[in-house]
């Protein structure tokens, strides 16, 4: 069997269809939405992701914001950056790219946000709202890869109701929030959160319906875990320097043979990476609309 490819590219350029239309009824009340993005660092993986979130919003008609500091940016040159953002009213979302180089404390970043203008839902105030499964006008912004992550199977079908998703990894970013979308009334998923210190994870592999890698390890999922039939989605990923060419390669988390096993696959890169950059979008596309109303 050849798993059905869930093509990332092509579904985030459908919801940046639906987001340029919303964009254009907001322009027409004098809204212009715009993205800020905080980067820190010389990182060349974080430098291809914000560049990419700007040609999103350059596509579809977001103002961009953009603040770099250099690798030896302090703590208070952080804050102070993070204090500009929420002051500035052409930011109507944004994010701190991470990680944030070794010395600076993400969590005291993450505080700073005004929740109301955080872009990615990684406030602790967001979160909470996740947590407590708040809806409506208080909702939280949805973390942009899990949102990318539930959007991509739900558009190609891929039942979640009473189905078990086994979640790798735990990070902030992708692993715990996911736990917490797809167990939400209403996607009602059963969900087995594994990461580095799980045993036998491959015995919580097989059972599931649904694999999500979200570790960083290459190709750390191996065929013979995979139920065949399976959705599996490759969300990691590590840029391996190939040997012979010195080139950085972008590895993902699944290995490739997993294909042939799964029922849908989404590959790395091409499946949740433009995903989580077009549920960002939405993120700041809704922002604007509430601050509207
Ligand atoms: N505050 C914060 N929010 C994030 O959402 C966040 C973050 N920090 N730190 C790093 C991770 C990683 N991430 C990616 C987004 C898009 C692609 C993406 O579009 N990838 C393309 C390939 C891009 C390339 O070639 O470099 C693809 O998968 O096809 C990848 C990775 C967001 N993250």
């Amino acid at each position: 069997m050849v798993a059905v490819t869930l093509d990332g590219k092509a579904t985030a350029s459908a919801v940046k269809g639906e987001l340029a239309q919303r964009i254009a009824a907001l322009k027409a009340q004098g809204i212009t939405p715009g993205l800020g993005t905080l980067l820190v660092g010389d990182d060349p993986g974080s430098h291809s992701y914000v560049a990419g979130k700007h040609r999103d919003c350059a596509e579809v008609g977001i103002n961009s914001i953009r603040i770099d500091l250099p690798a030896t940016a302090t703590q208070a040159d952080v804050e102070a950056a993070i204090k500009q953002l929420n002051e500035d009213p052409a930011v109507t979302g944004y994010i701190v790219q991470l990680p944030l180089p070794k010395g600076l404390d993400e969590h005291a970043a993450l505080e700073l946000i005004d929740p109301a203008k955080d872009a990615d839902g990684l406030h602790p105030m967001n979160l909470g709202r996740l947590v407590m499964g708040i809806e409506g006008e208080l909702a939280s912004p949805l973390p942009c890869t899990p949102a990318g992550i539930v959007e991509l199977l739900s558009r190609y079908g891929v039942p979640l109701a009473g189905k078990h998703v086994t979640v790798v990894g735990r990070g902030l970013t992708v692993g715990r929030p996911l736990g917490l979308l797809l167990t939400r009334k209403g996607v009602d998923a059963t969900v087995t959160l594994t990461h580095s210190r799980t045993v036998n994870i491959g015995d919580d592999i097989r059972r599931a319906d649904v694999v999500v890698a979200a570790v960083g390890v290459p190709h750390f999922i191996k065929p013979e875990w995979v139920k065949p039939g399976a959705a599996v989605l490759d969300v990691g990923i590590t840029r391996v320097e190939n040997a012979e060419t010195g080139k950085a390669q972008l590895t993902g988390d699944v290995d490739p043979a997993v294909a042939e096993i799964a029922g849908h696959f989404s590959p790395n890169p091409g499946g949740v990476g433009p995903m989580t950059r077009a549920m960002l979008l939405a993120n700041v596309v809704k922002a604007a609309e509430q601050a509207l109303s």
